[in-house]
């Protein structure tokens, strides 16, 4: 048997909801650029959803399902506070609150695909709200109820901070959710694909996603580039950090891709995002040190950042605490996540590849006794 480290090359599935090509990136057709410039993410939800972009009414509509439905069970709300999660990961929280949300749904086990678009709008409308409840319990604040008549970008940082954003918060943020809000068959939208596959129900897909962005060569990673940022402190430091690891072969958090070559097109996004925030927040030294890194480690190695290197600076100015940044990337994800869902319900076939058996050969059970 051929074994392909990683399933590098290997096409899993087929889908119409993203593409990458020659490192173009494109939502049902349309072009990140454009999308990360005029869209909301409340249209990106509905066109991965549906495979088109929403009429207004349409988009009138979503939004408004996404108002009715943000409120969390209030069982969820008593465990956040009863519970001591102050040395927990968000993301360990947000794994957990996913599976608590399955159990409160009455319609969880339900898989017609009625049930199942309702489940999609419940899980988009509520992943903000967990995660802003948590964050404002875990510093013995009350959470803040989600409002109606504000956008689903404005919505979280107004649960979030008790306030309401200003214009450019607002802006950066929508741009940020709409930048990551979908990637073809990534490894958290592929384990999601997995576990439904075997006609699990959308919730376990969802928790099995979340499981899979934690970790730090995926969407961890938004949260390991601040960490590295604070760590090397001053533009001054950066070179002989940055030397170190490449010296020591270490990765460096933010750069690399398994599918792009020539560079990630959302980075320049969030790049030009980090440098005006930045500016404006008076902290013009994390847009400075992320491009001394950016400088040396791509004439170095040759590998360009990724969509996790400037969204942490990005996130960091807006005042976001930096173990938020990764289930903010699930918040946005789960648009992506809910359409692969939808889009493998509707065409399955259990996912089950093989591996090539490396272990002993010709082993007989040998009986306790007689083991050395
Ligand atoms: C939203 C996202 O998930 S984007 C990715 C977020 N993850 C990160 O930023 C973590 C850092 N990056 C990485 O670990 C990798 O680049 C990944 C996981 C993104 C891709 O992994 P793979 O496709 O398996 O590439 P792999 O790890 O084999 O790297 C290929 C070569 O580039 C090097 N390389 C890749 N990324 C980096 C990096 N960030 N820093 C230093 N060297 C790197 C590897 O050491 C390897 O070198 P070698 O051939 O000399 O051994
Ligand atoms: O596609 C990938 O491998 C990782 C990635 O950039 C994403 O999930 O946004």
């Amino acid at each position: 048997m051929t074994v392909k480290s990683g399933l590098e090359g290997v096409v899993a599935a087929t889908t119409s909801i993203s593409s990458i090509i020659d490192d173009t990136l494109t939502y049902v057709g349309i072009g990140i650029d454009e999308l990360a410039e005029f869209a909301s993410f409340e249209e990106v939800v509905y066109l991965l959803w549906h495979r088109k972009l929403p009429t207004k009414q349409q988009l009138e509509e979503l939004t408004a399902q996404l108002a009715e439905n943000a409120e969390l069970p209030e069982g969820i709300i008593t465990f956040l506070k009863n519970t001591n999660l102050k040395d927990n990961h968000p993301m360990s929280v947000l794994r957990t609150g996913m599976s608590m949300l399955g159990l409160y749904d009455p319609n969880a086990e339900k898989m017609d695909t009625q049930s199942n678009y309702q489940k999609a709008i419940e899980l988009q409308a509520k992943i903000s709200t967990f995660v802003t409840a948590f964050s404002r319990i875990r510093k013995g604040q009350e959470p803040v109820a989600p409002r109606k008549d504000l956008s689903y970008a404005s919505n979280f940082l107004y649960m979030l901070n008790g306030e309401v954003p200003n214009e450019l918060a607002e802006e950066a943020f929508n741009k940020a959710l709409v930048l990551h809000a979908d990637h073809e068959l990534n490894a958290s939208t592929f384990t999601a694909r997995v576990c439904v596959a075997t006609l699990s129900d959308m919730y376990s897909g969802m928790a099995a996603a979340i499981g899979a962005l934690k970790g730090p060569l995926h969407g961890g990673a938004n949260e390991g580039v601040m960490k590295m940022l604070m760590e090397i402190g001053e533009l001054e430091n950066v070179e002989a950090y940055v030397q170190e690891k490449m010296d020591n072969k270490k990765k460096i958090m933010g750069f690399g891709h398994r599918v792009y070559r020539g560079g990630d097109p959302r980075a320049k996004h969030l790049r030009e995002m980090s440098r005006q925030l930045c500016q404006i927040t008076g902290e013009p030294k994390w847009y400075a040190m992320s491009e001394k890194i950016e400088n040396i480690v791509t004439k170095q190695k040759n590998i360009p950042p990724n969509v996790d290197f400037y969204s942490a600076s990005v996130y960091h100015c807006l005042g976001i605490e930096h173990d938020l940044f990764t289930p903010i990337f699930a918040v946005s994800r789960t648009s992506g996540w809910v359409a692969h869902i939808l889009e493998q319900y509707e065409n399955n076939r259990i996912i089950r590849p093989r591996a090539d058996y490396v272990g002993p050969d010709k082993n007989s059970y040998i009986p306790i006794e007689q083991r050395g």
